[in-house]
């Protein structure tokens, strides 16, 4: 992405937190050593009292940065630590007035504390210029999601709210607008006429990974499918925007999300749940879901889902769009499949079955092109020829790309307020369904691929 001024300040709120460790500073170890963003310093903010020294100790572990290079080091070395409560009125005034110039602040804070600092944020006069760079989730549901922008409207002008996707940092997902629309070849056959079915599928053999204060509360709908999966539809399916700008893609994409709903008319046959007994995942051994440290067992969290929407526009009319997200799943399957429809005059007397679509991983990034050929051996057989990309793994992460745009005040990889309203809209009849007990809460064996009458587990 192109770089444009360089910020001065980056404050990470919850510096001394899970998300910051495994996420954030990684991704800024890396930008640093691909972009050599020499302007940049670094404040951390958290709860705990840690010592300059020990601050810096912290982010050398968790950039994984060449610490002889000297970026790195003068990073390092100008990097400070601050104990205060995200959530204060005065620890935060004193944090604006001790930071002259822009500032950049990252919330890695739990939904429930960010959401209370950017209520007081916004009873204070933050500093025009300040970029404030939120994690999902974006509300827990269409009203509070409502309520969060509607807080987020009352902060000065002049101060940027950008709502952090990293799924739109990820190089394969980007590459959609690429494959769309630099290709006629694609650009032509995108549509209902010639795709049968989209399958947005993010099936992971992790499971909670220590993360069941949020996840229990969250589960896979709203952790995987409302935020991110969506994001990635909007791109498979929105109309072709003016430009590749922030503004220009955001506006195709937060269009065709208000045009996204569940399939047919009941969410409770367009929408499945799941959640994981014990099981094994290679050597990794899970206990049964409600026996996991910090579950409460009577929360129905589910840790597998399968939503089928449509898109009401001409171009997609009566095409599936399935969305899967699962944890424990045996086997990791990170991809977005585009199935063409089968030829119209396909001539009598081939035999062999084959596929025919596109698909597109996300993890590992790669573009595979399925085209049916005839079989070298048997010339009337038809078989699959996979017409692959070589790797196509970003040269950065994707939380270094989504940093990289923070910093640059580009705010392409980012969720516009419009589009996260209408993520939860699209999500409402499901969670309805879910609440009226309308949708069975099944079960799985980690390990597995998921309960076996699902058709999706039976997709390769
Ligand atoms: O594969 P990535 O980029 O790590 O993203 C997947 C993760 O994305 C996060 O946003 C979810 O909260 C996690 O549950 C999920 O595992």
């Amino acid at each position: 992405m192109g770089r444009m001024a360089t910020r001065r300040t980056f404050v990470i709120l919850g510096a001394d937190g899970d998300l910051a460790a495994r996420l954030l500073l990684p991704g800024l170890g890396q930008l640093l050593m691909h972009d050599r963003r020499s302007r940049l310093t670094l404040m951390g903010v958290g709860r705990s009292a840690l010592s300059d020294d020990e601050w810096r100790r912290r982010l050398r572990a968790a950039m994984r940065a060449d610490e002889e290079d000297p970026l790195v080091a003068s990073l390092e070395a100008s990097a400070h630590y601050r104990q205060a409560d995200a959530t204060s009125r005065d620890d935060l005034q004193a944090l604006f007035d001790d930071l002259p110039g822009p500032v950049a602040i990252y919330f890695a804070l739990p939904p429930s504390v960010a959401h209370a600092a950017c209520e007081t944020l916004a009873g204070m006069d933050v500093p025009p210029g300040t970029v404030l760079a939120l994690e999902k989730p974006f509300g827990t549901d269409l009203e509070s999601a409502r309520e969060f922008n509607a807080l987020l409207a009352r902060l000065p002008d002049g101060v940027r709210v950008v709502r952090v996707d990293h799924f739109l940092g990820k190089t394969t997902v980007l590459a959609l607008t690429g494959l769309r629309f630099a290709n006629h070849m694609f650009e032509s056959v995108w549509h209902r006429d010639h795709i049968e079915r989209v399958e947005v599928v993010f099936d992971e053999s992790l499971a909670l990974e220590g993360r069941a204060g949020y996840y229990d509360r969250a589960g896979a709908l709203r952790d995987m499918i409302q935020s991110h999966l969506l994001q990635v539809l909007a791109l498979i399916a929105m109309e072709p925007p003016e430009s590749v700008g922030s503004e220009d893609m955001h506006r195709a994409m937060a269009e065709v999300l208000e045009r996204t709903r569940v399939w047919g008319s009941d969410a409770s046959e367009a929408s499945r749940r799941a959640r994981y007994t014990a099981g094994s995942v290679g050597s990794r051994v899970f206990p049964d879901y409600a026996a996991e440290d910090g579950v409460d067992p009577a929360r129905e969290t589910e840790t597998l889902t399968e939503v089928t929407l449509q898109v009401n526009a001409d171009r997609w009319h009566g095409v599936p769009f399935v969305l899967r997200s699962g944890k424990a799943i045996g086997r990791d399957r990170e991809e977005i499949s585009i199935t063409l429809r089968e030829p119209s005059a396909l001539p009598r007397g081939f035999s062999g079955e084959v596929r025919r679509g596109l698909r597109i991983g996300m993890k590992p990034e790669r573009i595979v092109l399925d085209v049916a050929v005839n079989r070298a051996d048997d010339l009337l057989a038809l078989r699959t020829v996979e017409l692959a990309s070589r790797s196509t793994e970003g040269r950065l992460g994707a939380y270094a790309e989504v940093l990289g745009g923070i910093l640059d005040g580009d705010e392409l990889l980012s969720v516009s307020g419009p589009m996260a309203e209408a993520c939860w809209r699209i999500v409402t009849p499901i969670l309805e369904a879910w609440a009226e007990d309308r949708v069975p809460l099944e079960e799985y064996p980690a390990g597995s691929r998921g309960p076996s009458s699902w058709p999706t587990t039976q997709h390769d």
